[in-house]
């Protein structure tokens, strides 16, 4: 199986890679350390995890034990009220992360939110909805971002949560194409629309919330489990090798030792057993498991 893909930009990108959002400071540094000395090459980061900090403390606790920087690739995520201004978020990033760059700079969502408003992260409305930045669009947005990569503190640029149609809306305005696009992804929701759409184009496909996200739900789906059964693993094993098989990069996250060192498996599946799982969404239907009150359409089918 695949150890790395390859991103439009030439560089390699390992298959597997360590999430953190909703890894608790106080759990995250030792998480990080110990994928690190697991044999994990690849973290994913963001500004919004709040906990780039502790991130970055492993990653110099190992960098002083010899593990090379070039060697590691780590990603972070520019947040959605500092659309207007990408790079002090990143160099926000970087400063906690202690990096000079990121491998990977992706725009989290597309959906500017008003960098003045009542909370800096997540600006409401007196009545309770997110408050968004109407006047400033997911193509100003990438526009902005695009401008990263020459200031070597991005090595590559891509983009999060875009569905088929705001892709097509950005891809006749950009100087860079995307070099990936983190999606949510699993056997309830393999996205094939976006997925053969951003393949067409040379866009990566990295696959997020792959076990399901919080409490790992995809581990109940029978049809996972047959599989895991024939292998005698467990399922996050497969649900993690179908990501790979596809050609995905994927992102599980754990915060639990076992399980960072088990979720680096990947397995060859024969292709009845892709198929088996490629079929699970038809008879028990779709499902998303993140998607945030944005208040605006994504263009998700599922969603529409
Ligand atoms: N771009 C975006 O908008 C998004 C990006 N992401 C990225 O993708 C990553 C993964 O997605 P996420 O939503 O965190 O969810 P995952 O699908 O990775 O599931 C995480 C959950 O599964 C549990 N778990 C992990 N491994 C195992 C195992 N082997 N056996 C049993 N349980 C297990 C974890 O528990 P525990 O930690 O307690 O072990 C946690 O509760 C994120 O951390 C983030 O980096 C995720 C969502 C959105
Ligand atoms: O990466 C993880 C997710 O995208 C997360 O950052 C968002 O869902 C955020 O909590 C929000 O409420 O908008």
């Amino acid at each position: 199986m695949a150890d790395s893909f390859t991103l439009n930009t030439g560089v390699k990108i390992p298959s597997v890679g360590l999430g953190t959002w909703q890894s608790e400071p106080g759990q995250v540094k030792d998480a990080v350390a110990h994928a690190l000395k697991s044999g994990y090459k690849h973290i994913d980061a963001a500004f919004a995890y709040g906990n780039e900090a502790e991130v970055g403390e492993a990653l110099k606790e190992a960098f002083a034990a010899g593990v090379k920087r070039e060697d590691i690739f780590v990603t972070s995520k520019c947040w959605l009220t500092y659309l207007r201004k990408p790079e002090a978020c990143l160099d926000e990033s970087l400063q906690k992360l202690g990096l000079d760059y990121v491998d990977l700079y992706l725009m989290h969502w597309p959906v500017p939110m008003n960098p003045n408003g009542n909370h800096p992260m997540i600006p409401k409305h007196p009545d309770g909805s997110r408050d968004l930045d109407t006047e400033w669009s997911h193509i100003d947005a990438w526009k902005a971002i695009e401008k990263l990569p020459a200031t070597g503190k991005a090595k590559a640029i891509g983009v999060s949560n875009y569905s088929k149609k705001f892709l097509e809306e950005l891809l006749p305005h950009c100087s860079i194409v995307p070099a990936a696009n983190q999606i949510e992804n699993h056997p309830y929701l393999p996205q094939q629309e976006i997925v053969d759409f951003c393949t067409s184009k040379g866009i990566l496909i990295e696959a997020y919330s792959p076990l399901g996200s919080t409490g790992s739900p995809m581990f109940n789906e029978e049809g996972v489990q047959e599989v895991a059964k024939k292998h005698n693993v467990g399922p996050g094993t497969v649900l993690i090798s179908y990501q790979v098989s596809k050609g995905h990069v994927v992102l599980p996250k754990s915060v639990t030792p076992s399980r960072i060192e088990e979720n680096m498996k990947v397995l060859k599946l024969s292709s009845d057993e892709m198929e088996s799982l490629e079929k699970i969404h038809k008879t028990k239907g779709v499902t998303r498991f993140v998607y945030p009150p944005f208040g605006v359409k994504l263009g998700f089918p599922d969603k529409d």
